[in-house]
Order: C-alpha cells, then sequence, then structure tokens
C-alpha cells in the first residue's frame, strides 16, 4: 500500500466535513469543516493544511444535493487525486448492513458504523450523529447494524416550529427542566426529545456492561450533557469511518 496521505470527505447536508489522514502512522494530519456554500473553499483549505501533499486518494460519503456533489468533483480534480464515493453496501470492514435495502441507508451513517466498529471492537454501541438530522443506529458487538432511527436535528427542530406556528419565535433559550418561558420551553423541548430517543434506544443494550453510546456531529455538544448513559465524543465518526474505508480500499487497489 502506498504511505502516501489519503484525503476523507463527510458531505451532510448543513456542511463538508475533511480530513488527512497518515494511513502509515494511522492518524490524522488535520481535519476541518466548511459550509456548503464554501465548497469551493475545499482545495485551498486542504492544501494550505498541516503536513499536505497531494493525496494518493481521496474516499468521501455524501448526503447532500448533485450541486454539492458536482462542487466537490471539481475540487478533487484541483487536488489531482482520484476520488472514490463510498456507498452502503450489505457488508464492508466488518459491519454487516441490516436495512431492507442496504443502498438506501445514508453513507454517513454506514460509514460512521465503520468508524464505531474501529473504534469499539467489542461493543455493542449506540452510533449518534447530530447534524441537519439525528440518527441513533444500534450497531451490536459482532459487527451487526440492527437499525435506527432519524429524527430532525435540534436546529431543525427549533425552525420547524418557528416556521409552522403564529406564536413561537426561533428560540435560542437555554435547558431547563421545568422551563417557564416560551425560548426555554422550546429549546429544553427539542433537547429533550433528542435525548430520550437516545436513552430510550440505549435499554436494550444497556445490560452489557461494554455497552456504549459513541456520540458525534456538529450538534453533539447541544444535548451531550443530558444523557445519562455511558458516552464517548468522537469528534467526526463519520472521518473516523472513511479513513477505515480508504485503507481499505488502497489494499485492494495496490493488490488488483
Ligand atoms: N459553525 C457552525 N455552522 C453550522 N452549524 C453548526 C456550527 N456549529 C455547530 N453547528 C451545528 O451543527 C449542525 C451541523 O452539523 P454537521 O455534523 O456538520 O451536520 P451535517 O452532517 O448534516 O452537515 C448544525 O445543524 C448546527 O446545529
Ligand atoms: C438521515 C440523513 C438525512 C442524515 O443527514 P445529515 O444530518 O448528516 O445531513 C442522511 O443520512 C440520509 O439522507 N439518509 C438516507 C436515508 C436513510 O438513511 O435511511
Ligand atoms: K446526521
Amino acid at each position: 500500500m502506498s504511505d502516501r496521505m489519503l484525503l476523507c470527505l463527510d458531505c451532510g447536508n448543513t456542511r463538508l466535513k475533511w480530513g488527512t489522514y497518515d494511513p502509515a502512522r494511522r492518524c490524522w494530519l488535520a481535519q476541518g469543516a466548511l459550509l456548503l456554500t464554501e465548497i469551493g473553499r475545499l482545495p485551498a483549505e486542504v492544501r494550505a493544511s498541516p503536513g499536505y501533499s497531494t493525496p494518493a486518494g481521496i474516499v468521501g460519503c455524501i448526503v447532500a444535493n448533485h450541486e454539492a456533489r458536482a462542487a466537490i468533483e471539481l475540487g478533487a480534480d484541483a487536488l489531482g487525486a482520484p476520488l472514490r464515493w463510498n456507498e452502503s453496501q450489505a457488508a464492508q470492514c466488518g459491519v454487516t448492513n441490516g436495512y431492507e435495502e442496504p443502498a438506501q441507508l445514508g453513507a454517513d451513517r454506514w460509514a460512521a458504523l465503520i468508524g464505531a466498529r474501529h473504534l469499539q471492537p467489542q461493543a455493542p454501541c449506540l452510533v449518534v450523529t447530530a447534524g441537519t438530522a439525528t440518527t441513533i443506529d444500534r450497531l451490536d458487538a459482532d459487527g451487526s447494524f440492527r437499525g435506527g432511527l432519524i429524527l430532525p436535528g435540534v436546529d431543525l427542530m427549533r425552525t420547524a416550529l418557528a416556521h409552522h406556528t403564529a406564536r413561537l419565535p426561533l428560540a435560542q433559550g437555554d435547558f431547563q427542566e421545568l422551563p417557564c418561558n416560551t425560548r426555554a420551553a422550546i429549546a429544553s423541548g427539542c433537547l429533550q426529545a433528542t435525548a430520550g430517543a437516545i436513552e430510550r434506544m440505549f435499554r436494550p443494550i444497556a445490560a452489557d456492561p461494554a455497552a456504549i453510546c459513541l456520540l458525534s456531529g456538529g450538534a453533539a455538544g447541544h444535548f451531550a450533557g443530558l444523557l445519562d448513559i455511558p458516552l464517548r465524543h468522537v469528534e467526526n465518526l463519520v472521518l473516523e469511518g472513511l479513513a477505515q474505508i480508504a485503507v481499505a480500499v488502497a489494499v485492494t487497489d495496490s493488490t488488483a
């Protein structure tokens, strides 16, 4: 396998997250994020990052629209490295996919499950990514993805209330146990809905002392403190999975 750097790209519905990965030392050189409106800056950002050299390859996952996809493909051309979009599959990197139609599972959820499998190989995991949407996915200790939930992300919940009611503002309130004003009631309701769904999904695995919830995504910090379950925060679990996929792909390509 080439020891050259690999670039991983996770394009969600709000932001493009990127990371440069050193496969020889198995560590990140740099990570960053751009709003979808800033995708054109990707080549410049990545080139300016610590330890940059032309990547041997780029592995990405995308759940955003065609415009974002086309812009990223242009960026990959500018960086002079081949780009491979990873899709959800029936099995990959030690994870098997329990979805009725494996390809229907969001490619970001799939990569996050692979990241979880790598970081907690022996444990039953609840894999939570809190972004535009919040996803709550169950991964058993043998690597089987058993199914999961899609909720509006915490910001989307607040936005939906503001857009579809006459009297509710776009609230930025703090969390309160028993809110006594509208802003705190909205903010706390959205956070409790999310935390409650996570804790409910954790219940079936809670008896296993190794069971853990892996929490990632840009909105994770809003409710992490509310969760009363074993928790590990991972800065970007999707990128962790993409790095494992990129290494596996590079091995396959070099032996083909
Ligand atoms: N600087 C920021 N810009 C945009 N969203 C942010 C920022 N900081 C935190 N967030 C939160 O992160 C969420 C986006 O997280 P992210 O994991 O990038 O989502 P996605 O994968 O859907 O693009 C937003 O909905 C918001 O709650
Ligand atoms: C659920 C999602 C919208 C999450 O997207 P994100 O919050 O990361 O932008 C995305 O994973 C998706 O479009 N999934 C396809 C449907 C599915 O997973 O069943
Ligand atoms: K998500």
